[in-house]
């Protein structure tokens, strides 16, 4: 069977992590004799590089071509001082909306081998921990009415019932497929968007009476993620409550650098992509941790190819890598030894 995937490397670490995501893909194709096609397209920085654009006509419809896209991470300092619209950032967001892609699966799972490199104290995870965040991915104040006059700026945070219902199913349906039980956070003690979110999430519910559900104020959350991480299953989150709480998720895993993600809509179409940036800090360097963007494949290979042991033999072939102890900078305890984003990738490509 033929695969058709739209690639998009973007900046900084982007086309580090990607290569060898890539890499991996390719081993994956022998082994299991699949037919992935890939087709490299460009946005963020480098597309306002060479083409003016921030996310040319092309890549758009290449994405829309394709039966799921791969993205690594766009933005850096060189393009901050553009205006909102011109942003690398913003192609991100054109394509989740382009796309439909309104719901975003961020699944944070501390690996036991790295437990250690968790900066919390380790009663506290003990056990382990395995969070599934839903973000609903294209509402809310990144996409509502936004203007600027002067001194005065304003961002509105826009939600519909519509858009509050189909990502409260998609989280109650994860739910039941795990250890049924979602927290859905807001700030229903303070905005009219997250009363409607409460109140649309209590009527969802009640198709899903083998699900228990708990409400948390957002701030509230972000302290249990500290303070009791193992209390949750699925979490489920207005756009940008599900950023600031997946960033935070993965520092509990160890590093951002392990966290990856599938951008969904309504059909087996998904955009995956690492839930970290483009790292400028380390770009260039071979210090990225390209485990983040491996584990996205093999959650492109489960959600939109629907190849369910090709996904887990790439799950397992990272946590082999895990278990014989090699380590990016980013996972290293203090005297192990730190090997590169391409080997990191080589030796996972061999445990295949
Ligand atoms: N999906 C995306 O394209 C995406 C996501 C987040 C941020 N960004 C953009 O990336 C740029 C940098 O943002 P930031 O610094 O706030 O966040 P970031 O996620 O890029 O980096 C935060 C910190 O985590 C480290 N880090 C990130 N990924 C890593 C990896 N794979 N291995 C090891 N360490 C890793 C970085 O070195 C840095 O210290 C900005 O332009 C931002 O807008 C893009
Ligand atoms: C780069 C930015 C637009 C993006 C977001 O806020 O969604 C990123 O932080 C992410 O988590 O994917
Ligand atoms: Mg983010």
């Amino acid at each position: 069977m033929k695969y058709k995937i739209a690639v998009i490397k973007g900046d900084g670490i982007g086309p580090e992590i990607v290569d060898e995501a890539i890499k991996v893909l390719k081993k994956m194709g022998e082994k299991y004799n699949h037919n992935f096609e890939f087709t490299e397209v460009l946005a963020g920085g480098i597309a306002i590089d060479k083409t003016g654009k921030n996310l040319p006509e092309e890549t758009l419809q290449v994405c829309k071509e394709s039966d799921a896209v791969i993205l690594g991470a766009v933005g850096g300092p060189k393009w901050d001082s553009l205006p909102g619209n011109e942003r690398p950032e913003k192609a991100l967001l054109a394509l989740r909306k382009e796309l439909n892609l309104y719901s975003n699966i961020r699944p944070a799972v501390m690996f036991d081998i790295l437990k250690d490199t968790c900066p919390l104290k380790p009663e506290i995870v003990e056990g382990g921990m395995d969070i599934v965040i839903v973000r609903e991915l294209t509402g809310g104040i990144y996409f509502g009415k936004k203007f600027t006059e002067g001194n005065y700026a304003c961002d509105c945070m826009e939600y519909s019932k519509y858009e509050i219902e189909r990502i409260a199913h998609q989280a109650f349906k994860i739910a039941q497929s795990r250890n049924k039980h979602v927290t859905s956070v807001d700030k229903a003690n303070v905005l009219e968007t997250s009363r409607l979110w409460r109140k649309t999430v209590e009527e969802v519910a009640k198709d899903y009476p083998d699900v228990k559900l708990n409400h948390l104020y957002v701030d509230n959350a972000a302290m249990q993620l500290v303070v009791n991480p193992k209390q949750f299953d699925v979490i489920v989150t207005e756009n940008m409550f599900g950023d600031i709480l997946s960033d935070e998720a993965s520092m509990i895993t160890g590093s951002i650098g392990l966290l990856p993600s599938a951008s969904l809509g309504d059909n087996n179409f998904g955009m995956y992509e690492p839930i970290h940036g483009s790292a400028p800090d380390i770009a260039g360097q071979g210090k990225a941790n390209p485990i983040a963007t491996i584990l996205s494949i093999s959650m492109m290979l489960k959600y939109t190819f629907g190849l369910q042991s090709e996904s887990d033999c790439i799950e397992n072939a990272v946590k082999k890598t895990l278990s014989d102890g090699h380590r990016t900078a980013d996972i290293a305890r203090k005297g192990e030894k730190i090997i590169t984003t391409v080997e990191m990738g080589n030796i996972i490509v061999e445990s295949i």
